[in-house]
């Protein structure tokens, strides 16, 4: 059974979403015994499927591209990516369709062309009673519901590229309650909160969850890149100066995300009097490192707001 999922616009997230997916679908049918469902781990307030019957979780792809070039990279992606990795259908220049075909589309083209591929002939009729989840940044549902026929359902959702490896934040527009809807809800979530984490949030917050989560991976790359040069600077070897840094900022992560402990708190732990690490902290606040990565979330999120804007070149 299940259904048919489409990523139309499969480049860099879309790969990243469906390597995710079809990693958890692995997993799922190599059934171990004292394996944790993913979700579990969750804190309170993230949202985890109820069910895992067949019919919400998806057992054919599509993946859609525009160029041959990039219909070559797919291949060889998901040729390696365990045997449901290979079932995934590799559609070039042809979305109707794809979508024809399909039960739930992902929308993962860049912002600015979504309209063109919402209005090629027939892509309405295609989409037609179908669930189309957008990822993308600063396209409102009011303008995509625009570009689509009224009995098209759409979503927005907000993932990040550690998807791929199943660790990612998934921010999703909330679904009006309603019975209709419970089998959307819960296709939803088995797609992104078994790539991640997956929480519901009101559509006025999209710009800033599109900052923070969806552009947070480069932010957070420049704080690693910029600890492993500090390491590097002292005289560590790069390969170790960079596994330090990273497995550093995961501890502290998980500490905040498992243990619930506030990052202040955290900090305070390290932080001995007269010590090394307040030396450390009263330089980065000389830097204004706070307020620079705060602006940045700001920055990014006015950014976010434009991309669904006509460029006004
Ligand atoms: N990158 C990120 O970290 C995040 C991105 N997003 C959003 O995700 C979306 C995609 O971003 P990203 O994955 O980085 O972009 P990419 O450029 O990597 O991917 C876009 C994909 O769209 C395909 N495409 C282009 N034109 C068409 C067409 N006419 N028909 C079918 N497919 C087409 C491209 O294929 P081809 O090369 O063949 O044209 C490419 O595979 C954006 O809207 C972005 O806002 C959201 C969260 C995080
Ligand atoms: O930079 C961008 O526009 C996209 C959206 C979030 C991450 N990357």
């Amino acid at each position: 059974m299940g259904y048919t999922l489409c990523v139309l616009g499969c480049g860099t997230m879309g790969i990243a979403i469906l390597s995710g997916v079809l990693a958890s679908l692995e997993s799922k049918s190599s059934f171990h015994p004292h394996a944790q469902p993913k979700w579990e781990s969750h804190t309170p307030g993230t949202v985890t499927p109820q069910t895992l019957d067949d019919e919400s979780l998806p057992s054919r792809f599509i993946a859609c591209v525009s160029r041959e070039e990039s219909a070559k990279k797919l291949t060889a992606a998901f040729f390696n990516a365990g045997t449901l990795g290979r079932s995934v259908e590799i559609v070039c220049a042809n979305n109707v369709q794809a979508a024809r075909e399909s039960n739930v589309v992902i929308l993962c083209c860049k912002p600015q062309i979504a309209s063109m591929i919402l209005s090629e002939p027939g892509m309405k009729e295609a989409l037609a009673g179908k669930l189309l989840i957008s990822i993308l940044a600063g396209v409102t549902i009011a303008q995509l519901e625009a570009m689509v026929g009224p009995s098209t359902r759409v979503v927005r959702a907000m993932p990040n590229t550690p998807c791929k490896i199943r660790e990612g934040m998934t921010v999703v527009s909330t679904l009006a309650p309603s019975d209709a809807h419970e089998l959307e809800r819960e296709i939803i979530l088995n797609i992104f909160s078994s790539i991640g984490r997956c929480r519901f949030l009101e559509e006025k917050h999209f710009d800033a969850c599109t900052a923070l989560s969806g552009s947070g991976p480069a932010f957070a790359c420049i704080f690693l890149e910029a600890m492993a040069d500090g390491g590097v600077m002292m005289g560590l070897p790069r390969a170790e100066a960079l596994e330090l840094a990273a497995q550093t900022l995961q501890g502290a992560a998980r500490m905040t995300l498992q243990a619930g402990t506030h990052p202040a708190q955290l900090k305070d732990a390290v932080t001995t009097p007269g010590g090394c690490t307040i030396a450390g902290l009263l330089a980065m606040e000389d830097g204004r490192v706070r307020s620079t990565i705060a602006r940045a979330i700001q920055v990014a999120t006015e950014r976010a707001s434009e991309l669904g804007q006509p460029s006004k070149k």
